[in-house]
């Protein structure tokens, strides 16, 4: 069997790690994890970490580092077998040790994004509350507006997308995230790229995935549109 890839994705809110994630899970096959996702299955089945996630997440908060790390590190056993990218996790230090001492990564994608753009797309994004499925009025619309592709329900813009709330988000982030970049530098495995579109980003992200990933050759899939 090949040699299993296991790389994180960091960047701020709006940054494109959910819109680059899926381009990766889906041209090398890897497991996209979200830990958004993680929190708000958890949140549906009333799990104990769940429950108590959500009095976070309900004041607009990040969820502590040990609830986070009790809910998403029994998932990544369950994941041994398979490669897999992880989004959204590790925030903070304290994540990036725990995750750390549970497993090898091979990579961790930074991205670095202009505060200018980060606004402009979040106002603009629009997502669909159930599956978390993410949209963009500009860059890649539903095809009704306002209306999930899939489920035809509404979609909804956060109350944090916003961009009275955004500044602060993305102040906090920068002061939360500085540690975990200098922690994975000073490993050796970060690969920051700084863009104003992910189209741009794409091509090189995924040229830096092909010479790591040997089982898959690079070919079209390295376009700016996959
Ligand atoms: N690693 C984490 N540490 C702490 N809280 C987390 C973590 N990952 C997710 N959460 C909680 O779950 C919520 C939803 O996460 P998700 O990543 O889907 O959305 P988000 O924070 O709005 O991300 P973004 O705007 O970057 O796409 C977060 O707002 C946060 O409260
Ligand atoms: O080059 C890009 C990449 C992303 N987006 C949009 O910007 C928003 C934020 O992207 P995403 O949710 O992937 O970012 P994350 O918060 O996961 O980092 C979404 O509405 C995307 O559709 C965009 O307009 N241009």
């Amino acid at each position: 069997m090949s040699k299993l890839f296991r790389a994180v994705i960091m960047g701020p809110p709006g940054s494109g790690k959910g819109t680059i994630s899926e381009r990766i899970a889906h041209s090398f096959g890897l497991k996209h994890l979200s830990s958004g996702d993680f929190v708000r299955e958890n949140i549906s089945a009333k799990t104990e970490a769940g429950v108590l996630a959500m009095t976070y997440i309900k004041k607009g908060l990040l969820v502590p580092d040990h609830v986070m790390t009790r809910l998403l590190l029994p998932r990544l056993v369950e994941m041994t077998k398979y490669s897999w990218l992880l989004d959204g996790f590790p925030r903070t230090l304290a994540q990036a040790k725990a995750l750390n001492s549970a497993c090898d990564l091979d990579i961790a994608i930074n991205l670095n994004i202009p505060l200018e753009t980060l606004k402009e797309r979040l106002r603009h994004r629009w997502i669909h509350p159930a599956s978390g499925r993410v949209y963009n009025m500009c860059f890649n619309p539903p095809r009704v507006q306002g209306i999930d592709d899939i489920t035809g329900e509404p979609l909804i813009q956060q109350e944090d997308d916003r961009p009275e709330a955004l500044v602060a988000r993305l102040r906090h982030y920068k002061d939360v995230a500085k540690p975990v970049i200098d922690f994975y530098k000073a490993k050796g495995i970060l690969y920051t790229y700084s863009d104003t579109e992910t189209d741009q980003i794409w091509p090189n992200i995924c040229t830096l995935l092909s010479t790591r990933i040997p089982t898959i050759q690079s070919d079209a899939r390295c376009a700016s549109t996959p």
